[in-house]
């Protein structure tokens, strides 16, 4: 399996030519250790997947200019002076083409690949391609199995038939290799059984999942003790859903994995209660969110919810909040993305990615599609804009309208923005519900302050309190937690700052009103009332009339 042989995690970076020394050895080890991983698993497809998924992220990380370094190792021939060799991959400089030894042939073709049938063989290909180093492999001969059959992306690169007509040796040439008794395969077949059965008992439906403020961590760049531990849930839980799935089979294995690595678990669980205020647009997302998810046979027909709901308004008043707290309550799979984990510099690969989320979301129905700040990715189309934006905002379009999709597809997009009079008019359209989250009222105000002092030992009475939320009118409500923590800050300027290591928390005096007078001469609103008077007109002609906060 691969956590017996699997690649190194880490590989310096080769600047220069190094034969033999350091950097050489590493480049080697890993050309080896992959090439290793890969014979021992030509029987277990699965395994071979999640390797290839591991090189390509391996692939995805290294820069063009580390990668011509590295294609230098590909390239170098090594004659193992026993009639094999090892001929560098001239055309490709793929990582995942290591997984392809195949098509082993004698000195003198092109395959790229080694002939290593014999444990000498083997020995002594290591001795060859490391010198006499100090460095330690394990050179067990891994144990080379037949694939039944090939996946796509480990199509031989010569066919059988060619390779017979250019007299070469056929893949797995060996007798003992092709010809397995009835015995052996009834054996055979059991093992892969057990193995999907071990599977299906532990398969997660999502995988890992990430938390709103984890990042995401390529399992190649992880430490390596670390994966050797979760190699195994890793197997069970990230690729079986997806490799199986009819949906993603045209999506690239690595976007799918980018896709996934989106799909959110809120771990600080939220309530409708605790966003304060914003009645009606909780309401109407309640009801074309939460709803629809919970019960699908009511919610059809007529009753059926939209395809995408806008959240628009002013910043810092709770759109991201309302999108957490979907997450939270509405028990279907929550993608959080962001315009810069869809757009790529590679040209092409926004637009593919757009097809991948789609396409995963539908493998997770019921399922959110969160993108914060949806401006900056359904802006306006215009002449002057680059064609992979272009047709990064069509394929959107397309996906968002359920063209590609079932009717009976249960995938929402929510979009909030703070601009949406720069929202692509197609676009606007596509966002059936458009919810205007204003500012705070003054009830809002109120509640908000008092749950954010609730956490804080302070001496205000109710007074106090309806004074602070009425002076903090045109406030939102980030601006009213930057208030509140400016005020909680007061008691501990008013320490004496040499002392302030010594100091027990209890002799902290709690907040006062007065610490809020103060803190109202440092922070202000930030949004003006301008700006207000563009949301209210954008919702009078757009909106769907959620305006009463
Ligand atoms: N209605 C509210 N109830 C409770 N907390 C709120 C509310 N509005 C804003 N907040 C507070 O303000 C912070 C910022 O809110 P949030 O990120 O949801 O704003 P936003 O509208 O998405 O802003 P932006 O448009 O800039 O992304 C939240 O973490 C929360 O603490």
């Amino acid at each position: 399996m691969i956590s017996d042989v699997c690649i190194p995690n880490r590989l310096n970076i080769i600047e220069e030519d190094d034969p033999l020394g350091k950097r050489t050895i590493k480049a080697r080890k890993l050309i080896f250790h992959s090439y290793k991983a890969s014979l021992e698993l030509l029987n277990n497809q699965n395994s071979l997947y999640l390797l290839k998924n591991k090189l390509n992220y391996f692939n995805h990380n290294v820069s063009n200019k580390k990668m011509q370094a590295y294609k230098r190792f590909f390239e170098q021939s090594i004659n193992f002076g026993n009639g094999y060799t090892f001929v560098g991959t001239n055309k490709s400089t793929h990582f995942d083409d290591l997984i392809k030894p195949h098509n082993c042939l004698k000195i003198g073709t092109s395959c790229g690949s080694l002939e290593i049938n014999t444990k000498e063989c083997f020995d002594h290909f290591i001795s060859l391609f490391f010198g006499n180093t100090s460095i330690k492999i394990t050179t067990e001969f891994p144990r080379m199995r037949k694939v039944p059959s090939f996946p796509n992306y480990l199509k031989p690169r010569i066919t059988d038939n060619e390779m017979d007509k250019t007299k070469g040796t056929r893949m797995f040439s060996n007798p003992k290799n092709d010809f397995m008794t009835a015995r052996e395969v009834n054996v055979q077949n059991n093992k892969d059984n057990q193995m999907k059965e071990s599977f299906t008992a532990q398969k997660r439906k999502l995988g890992p999942r990430r938390g709103f403020s984890t990042k995401f961590v390529s399992p190649l760049l992880a430490n390596m003790e670390n994966e050797k531990s979760s190699q195994n849930s890793e197997l069970r839980g990230s690729s079986q859903n997806e490799e199986v799935d009819e949906r993603l089979k045209n999506i690239e294995p690595r976007m799918v994995e980018l896709i996934r690595s989106e799909i959110m678990d809120i771990q600080q669980k939220l309530t409708w209660d605790d966003i304060a205020g914003l009645h009606s647009a909780k309401r109407a997302v309640q009801e074309a969110v939460v709803w629809p998810l919970l019960r699908p046979d009511i919610f059809k027909g007529l009753r059926r919810p939209p395809k995408g709901i806008l959240l628009f308004g002013p910043p810092g008043t709770g759109k991201t909040l309302i999108g957490k707290c979907i997450a939270s309550q509405s028990k279907s799979t929550f993608f959080s993305i962001s315009a810069s984990s869809i757009t790529s510099k590679w040209i092409g690969d926004g637009e593919k990615m757009v097809r991948a989320l789609f396409a995963v979301a539908r493998c997770h129905q019921p399922a959110v599609i969160f993108i914060d700040e949806v401006d900056s990715l359904l802006s306006q189309r215009n002449e002057t804009e680059h064609e992979s934006s272009r047709r990064i905002k069509t394929e959107f379009l397309v996906q968002l309208d359920g063209a590609t999709t079932e009717s009976e597809d249960r995938i929402l997009v929510v979009g909030a923005t703070n601009r949406p009079q720069e929202l692509d008019e197609a676009a606007r359209r596509r966002f059936t519900k458009r919810l205007y989250i204003p500012l705070p009222d003054y009830e809002a105000r109120l509640d908000l302050l008092q749950r954010l002092l609730s956490k804080e030992r302070n001496i205000m009475n109710g007074n106090d309190f309806d004074e602070i939320a009425r002076k903090s009118e045109g406030f939102s409500g980030a601006d009213l937690r930057n208030l509140c923590s400016e005020a909680a800050l007061e008691p501990i300027r008013s320490v004496d700052c040499r002392k302030l290591d010594q100091i027990d928390i209890t002799e902290v005096r709690p907040v006062a009103v007065d610490d809020f007078f103060k803190s109202f001469t440092v922070v202000r609103a930030s949004v003006s009332s301008k700006d207000l008077d563009q949301y209210i007109e954008w919702d009078k002609t757009y909106g769907s009339g959620s305006g009463n906060p």
